[in-house]
């Protein structure tokens, strides 16, 4: 890091923010040195100035309250004095100066909107004494047009009663500038038009404030439509608002409006044949088909058989302010890039094949064969039922009494051959029902846009931590899953068959939904192509280890095992401070941190979760081998309460690659097509993987019984434009930093260091260590709160100075520099 440059901050996160051009770095520590905690402020020269000039403007606007209060009741009387430019026998209580200021802002400029003024500068004073932190810049706008608003409406609607009241005819309304923009506009518009211009501005300043503006001018526009969409609301008891209202505003910023009325209410549609006819006649044609659209209506059938099981949220233990520190704001991680926008639904395809209608011929069809397969094996069926999915038409059939389930398992070639067509699954029975499903490719599958899939109102309005949208079930639902929960994922299927655009929508989903402070990624792309479009938001999103080398995805297996070997170790750390937080995770971990109950003095900071996404991990198992897999099977088994998962994708599902360790802490599997049943059975512990059709379709197993799921589609393009829109976004000056591990066989690397770039801390570290006589790396740590791996390189930087002596393991190093004296000797010769 260069020592001058003067766009660099070192954020609680461990992250450095690249400012806005020529703004300065606050240093967050006092003139002596001492690091401060969050929220204090450092009290130099400079802030004493700035304490003084908030003081002064503070005073400034008492004085200018107390003159224009006064001048409401003694302006009559100043009035003459004022126009003869006297300077004595005023009655404002501010004095000759008051009365002059009053007359000035009120009269002169703004009229009775002047005393916006003196508010404003007492705002101003309180963001200098830093006595509250307000955006000045906000207040300073809407002041402004505050004052010029009012001046103009107070002339329009005042000026005529005040020229007529006796006594108070001294006061001109709205101020010469209101007059004069009044009058202006009645000539050239008339009064009508200027009330017109008045309301408009009103108005749309008001829905800048707030959007509630524009749903209540809707409702005054609208009364009757308002009215009646209440009513139902109201009879449906607990039914939820519409989506405007309670839709994320992360992800629906800039978005909101386009939301089709599709998602609201998945399209499942479910297919309900009539079994009465074919059992009592063999060949005749069916039908008798019912069509339900509505799937909401249909899962509200389903409870009737089963009593419905009511879940009673508990409500989550409130974190007491242990510290009491009410007084301080709580810590918001995301102040660093305040201004960053969530990517928007733009930036993504919108595909039209979603809404193609339901091929009625083709299901038919389908279900005659089914039903006549089934007859002449003997099997006897009481009902079919199709829902039919993007790709995949489930039937559902009810066999007839007696029927021994395994005949209809038995059958599934058969039906295949029947349908030539190729994945057909038979689950026997549908767990959970008392039926038996067929699941039949459809012969023109629609393909599931990560757009729909993103701008559905279960996506935007998911709580989860780390919300992954992967695309569609069989009934039409979007199917979501929580990162956080599961806690680690393996995806596995043969080549081409959908795995690394499955990988892009997880990523893509979480890049919708979390903001960079939140969320880091490691990228391990030993192929080199798949990473490489995540490059541009390096900044925002990435976490590698600093070692200077510049590339983010990783791509060489020695730096697999380096990163691998350094994410346990910053697992570890994490866990020490979860440990004195008297934390059991990161969520409560990161809830203390913000409510400020965690000194960064002690080294706590706030923890992005980090998710580590490694493609053809086959590759590296084969490369690496055991130094590659028992490190990810310890972060696997330990990382989840510190908020480390990993997506390991693999397209050679054998048990050499996913063995029983890997196996053991990966719970949550996705395999996508796999050609031999072994495949399936390694990925998933059973057969059915090998029975998929490709292109996105796949199986997900999180828990007993795997789920079948059309992968969202995310195109190589779409997800260019939204690293671009990202990266175009103000960020860190550089990756999240991974602590630096010292590789076996690597040498001390003090060899290594680059003197040329000193910390900024560098001669305040080498001070405290002198005056302490203590070389410890994790008091620099503590005391500057900087993370691990800058504390270390501070060290190799000292020890490269003859400052301190080599590392001796867990020892502190011995510190060489005996005094003051002898350190400024050596910090002279440094400068
Ligand atoms: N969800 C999907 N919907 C529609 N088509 C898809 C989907 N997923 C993948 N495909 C199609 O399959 C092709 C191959 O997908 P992808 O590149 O993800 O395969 P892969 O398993 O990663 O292959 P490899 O292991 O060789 O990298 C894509 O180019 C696309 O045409």
């Amino acid at each position: 890091m260069s020592k001058k440059n003067p766009t660099i901050q070192t954020t609680k996160l461990g992250n450095k923010v690249q400012r806005g051009k020529g703004k300065k770095p606050e240093r967050k520590t006092d003139t002596e040195g001492n690091v401060l905690n969050a929220g204090e402020e450092p009290v130099g020269h400079k802030e004493t100035l700035r304490f003084f000039f908030g003081l002064v403007l503070l005073i400034l606007a008492l004085f200018m309250l107390l003159s224009f209060t006064s001048h409401l009741f003694t302006g009559a009387e100043d009035q003459c004095l004022i126009e003869q430019g006297a300077m004595e026998g005023f009655l404002n209580y501010a004095g000759a100066v008051g009365a002059y200021c009053a007359n000035y802002w009120i009269n002169r400029c703004f009229g009775f909107s002047a005393f916006i003024l003196p508010v404003f500068l007492i705002i101003a004073a309180m963001k200098l004494t830093r006595a509250y932190k307000v955006r000045l810049w906000k207040w300073f706008l809407n002041c402004s047009i505050l004052i010029i608003w009012f001046s103009v409406t107070c002339s329009y609607f005042f000026q005529q009663t005040f020229e007529g009241l006796s006594g108070w005819n001294f006061i001109n309304p709205g101020g010469d500038h209101g007059l004069f923009i009044s009058n202006w506009l009645n000539q050239r518009i008339g009064k009508v038009g200027t009330f017109m211009v008045l309301l408009l501005t009103a108005v749309a300043y008001l829905a800048y404030l707030s959007s509630e503006t524009i749903r209540l001018v809707r409702r005054i526009l609208n009364p009757v439509d308002y009215i009646k969409s209440k009513l139902p609301a109201k009879a449906a008891d607990g039914e939820t608002e519409p989506a405007e209202d309670s839709a994320d505003p992360e992800t629906t910023d800039d978005t909101a409006d386009i939301i089709k009325e599709e998602e609201e209410c998945p399209v499942q549609t479910t297919i309900n044949f009539d079994m009465d006819a074919p059992l009592k006649e063999e060949k005749e044609e069916y039908t008798d088909e019912e069509e339900e659209t509505d799937a909401p209506d249909k899962r509200s059938d389903s409870p009737k058989a089963t009593p419905e099981l009511d879940i009673v949220e508990t409500e989550k233990e409130e974190l007491a302010d242990a510290s009491g520190k009410g007084a301080l704001e709580p810590y918001d991680p995301k102040l660093d890039l305040e201004n960053y926008h969530y990517p928007t639904l733009e930036l993504l395809d919108k595909r039209n094949d979603e809404d193609a209608p339901i091929d009625m011929e083709e299901q038919n069809k389908n279900k005659d064969q089914i039903i006549e397969v089934l007859q002449n094996f003997g099997v006897g069926i009481s009902s079919i039922k199709a829902t039919v999915g993007p790709t995949i038409t489930l039937y559902e059939i009810t066999p007839a009494k007696g029927v021994r389930i395994s005949r209809i398992k038995n059958l599934e070639d058969d039906i295949a051959l029947s349908l030539s067509a190729l994945g057909i699954r038979i689950i026997a029975p549908i767990p959970g029902k008392g039926t038996i499903g067929i699941e039949v490719p459809n012969a023109r599958p629609r393909m599931v846009s990560m757009e729909s899939i993103l701008n559905s109102r279960k996506f935007r309005e998911s709580d989860y931590e780390l919300p992954i949208a992967l695309g569609k079930t069989i009934t039409n639902e979007v199917f979501m899953v929580d990162l956080a929960k599961m806690p680690h994922l393996l995806v596995a299927g043969a080549t081409g068959q959908g795995k690394s655009v499955g990988l892009n929508a997880i990523i893509t989903s979480l890049l919708y939904k979390k903001h960079p402070a939140e969320l880091k990624f490691v990228m391990v792309d030993p192929k080199k192509v798949e990473f490489s479009i995540y490059s541009p938001i390096e900044n925002h999103f990435l976490a590698k280890i600093a070692d200077g080398d510049d590339e983010p995805i990783i791509t060489d297996v020695q730096k697999v095992v380096a990163t691998l070997k350094s994410l346990c170790c910053e697992m570890d750390t994490r866990y020490d401070l979860l440990k004195k937080a008297r934390a059991r995770n990161i969520k409560e971990y990161n809830a203390k941190f913000k409510n400020r109950q965690l000194n960064p003095e002690n080294g706590h900071r706030f923890m992005p979760y980090i998710v580590v996404v490694i493609d053809e991990f086959g590759d590296l198992i084969m490369t690496a081998g055991k130094e590659i897999e028992l490190p990810i099977a310890r972060i696997a088994q330990l990382a989840r309460a510190v908020g480390i998962h990993m997506i390991i994708a693999t397209q050679r599902p054998t048990t050499n690659i996913i063995t029983g360790t890997i196996k053991a802490n990966f719970p949550a599997r996705m395999a996508f097509k796999v050609s031999a049943m072994i495949d399936s059975r390694t990925i998933l512990d059973r057969p059915g993987a090998n029975q998929l059709i490709g292109r996105g379709d796949m199986l997900f197993l999180s828990g007993s019984e795997p789920v079948r799921v059309q992968c969202a589609f995310v195109d190589t393009p779409e997800v260019e434009r939204i690293t671009n829109y990202i990266a175009k976004q103000q960020s860190y000056l550089g990756p999240f930093e991974l602590p630096k591990v010292e590789m076996e066989g690597e040498e001390s690397n003090a060899g290594a260091v680059d003197m040329t770039h000193l910390d900024p801390l560098f001669e305040e570290a080498a001070r405290l260590i002198v005056a302490t006589q203590q070389g410890s790396t994790s008091m620099i740590q503590r005391k500057f709160a900087i993370g691990y791996n800058r504390a270390g390189r501070l060290m190799d930087q000292l020890e490269k100075a003859g400052i301190v002596g080599a590392a001796q393991g867990s020892k502190p190093r011995e510190v060489l520099c005996i005094d003051d004296t002898d350190l400024e000797m050596r910090l002279n010769n440094l400068r």
